[in-house]
């Protein structure tokens, strides 16, 4: 069965074991959820990379939907319909034959916020 949530391992919020407030990798490397250094260190410049693909993920998901919109309102100014189906599943299908099945959810996700619900 395909995956699709968080690899295996330990529980998120575990530093693997010692008392809560005690030593371990929450008072060691805040955040990085190990007492490692090294791990630690490659963990924090991996974040760095990490918030600037999702900010830049958020900046291109509103300007597809700021697009999306647009198309839109351009066809229905001018007599047409609000959406054009095949249009949109040859968007899930771009998306399907990259992604899987997750790539689906996604780009309903993304159609949903350019032209709103079915
Ligand atoms: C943006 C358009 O309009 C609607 C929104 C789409 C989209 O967000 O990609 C695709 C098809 C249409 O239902 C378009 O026709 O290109």
């Amino acid at each position: 069965m395909e995956q699709s949530g968080a690899p295996a391992g330990p529980d998120v919020t575990s530093n693997g074991g010692g008392p809560a407030g005690g030593p371990g990798a929450e008072s060691t490397n805040p955040g990085t959820g190990t007492t490692e250094p090294g791990a630690a260190a490659r963990i924090a410049e991996i974040r760095v990379r990490i918030d600037e693909i999702d900010r830049a993920l958020i900046e291109l998901w509103q300007e597809r939907a700021e697009l999306s919109r647009e198309v839109g309102t351009t066809r229905m100014a001018s007599g047409g319909t609000r959406l054009v189906l095949s249009r949109e599943q040859e968007i899930l299908e771009r998306f399907r034959s990259a992604l899987g099945a997750d790539g689906v959810q996604l780009a309903l996700l993304l159609l949903r916020a350019g032209r709103g619900p079915l």
